[in-house]
């Protein structure tokens, strides 16, 4: 069964309004594979959804990075999924590592904002990812079967889910996984999703890789079999995105 090869640019927080309008600009001149071969979707900082969702090209979709574990309200600082909804935002960041590790986001927290986000009908990139010392310790597979499970109990339909997994050692770092590691991670996950979903989940779920990659190393990385595409920080700032992008052709020729 086919999945569509996905690649995210996560913008962290990153840019100016100028920045914004160049990166927009660069995406928006590119030559790329069509939509029914790589779905992609940038994802910048809420202030900017607006502007790049006004002005990105219509085949490129738009995430917000995180959003609020249910209905709006009194929760100073915070963005509703139905904002998101409001303002025609397609997709959802939940579980970045960088939340996780910097605001104390817990597995259940993400599962719980996972379920809220799909309900309000947005789709959702789930970030999963061991660290360093938790891979050293041999215990990378509990820990993203922990995180996935946190989100599986909570949610039942995965149709609107895409599972990044993002090594938080790999992040930031010019650390990228090894197409190996990558592989043997994506493939564990897809057997916990058989086993503790249903064999269709497992076969039709996306599973991206996230941490270094760039234009140099992706092409290697999408030959995997079970890394269905990318989700990019530093290089999706960057030109070189439009390579990784375009490394969803090893999978149509593979
Ligand atoms: O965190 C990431 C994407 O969400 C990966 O970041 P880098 O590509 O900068 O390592």
């Amino acid at each position: 069964m086919a999945r569509k090869f996905f690649v995210g640019g996560n913008w962290k927080c990153n840019g100016t309004a100028e920045e914004v309008k160049k990166i927009v600009g660069t995406l928006n001149d590119a030559q790329v594979p069509p939509q029914d071969v790589v779905e992609v979707v940038v994802s910048p900082p809420f202030v900017f959804l607006p502007l790049v969702k006004s002005t990105l090209r219509p085949d490129f979709h738009v995430a917000a990075q995180n959003c609020w574990v249910k209905k709006g309200g009194a929760f100073t600082g915070e963005v509703s999924a139905e904002m998101l909804v409001n303002l025609g935002i397609p997709w959802v960041i939940l579980g970045h590592s960088e939340r996780r590790q910097l605001l104390g986001e817990s597995n259940e927290f993400v599962g719980d904002k996972t379920a809220y986000a799909l309900s309000q009908g947005l789709k959702v990139i789930a970030c999963v990812g061991e660290t360093l010392e938790q891979r050293e310790a041999g215990a990378t597979l509990d820990v993203v079967a922990a995180q996935t499970k946190a989100i599986a109990e909570r949610i039942s339909n995965w149709a609107d889910v895409v599972i990044a997994y993002e090594p938080v050692w790999a992040i930031g770092t010019g650390k990228v996984a090894t197409p190996a590691q990558a592989q043997e991670v994506h493939f564990e996950l897809r057997k916990w999703l058989h086993a503790n979903t249903s064999p269709e989940v497992a076969a039709t779920t996306r599973i991206i890789y996230g941490g270094s990659v760039n234009g140099g190393n992706c092409k290697e990385l999408a030959a995997k079999p079970d890394v269905d595409g990318f989700l990019v920080g530093g290089a999706s700032l960057k030109p070189e995105f439009i390579d990784i992008i375009k490394s969803a052709e090893v999978k149509k020729s593979a």
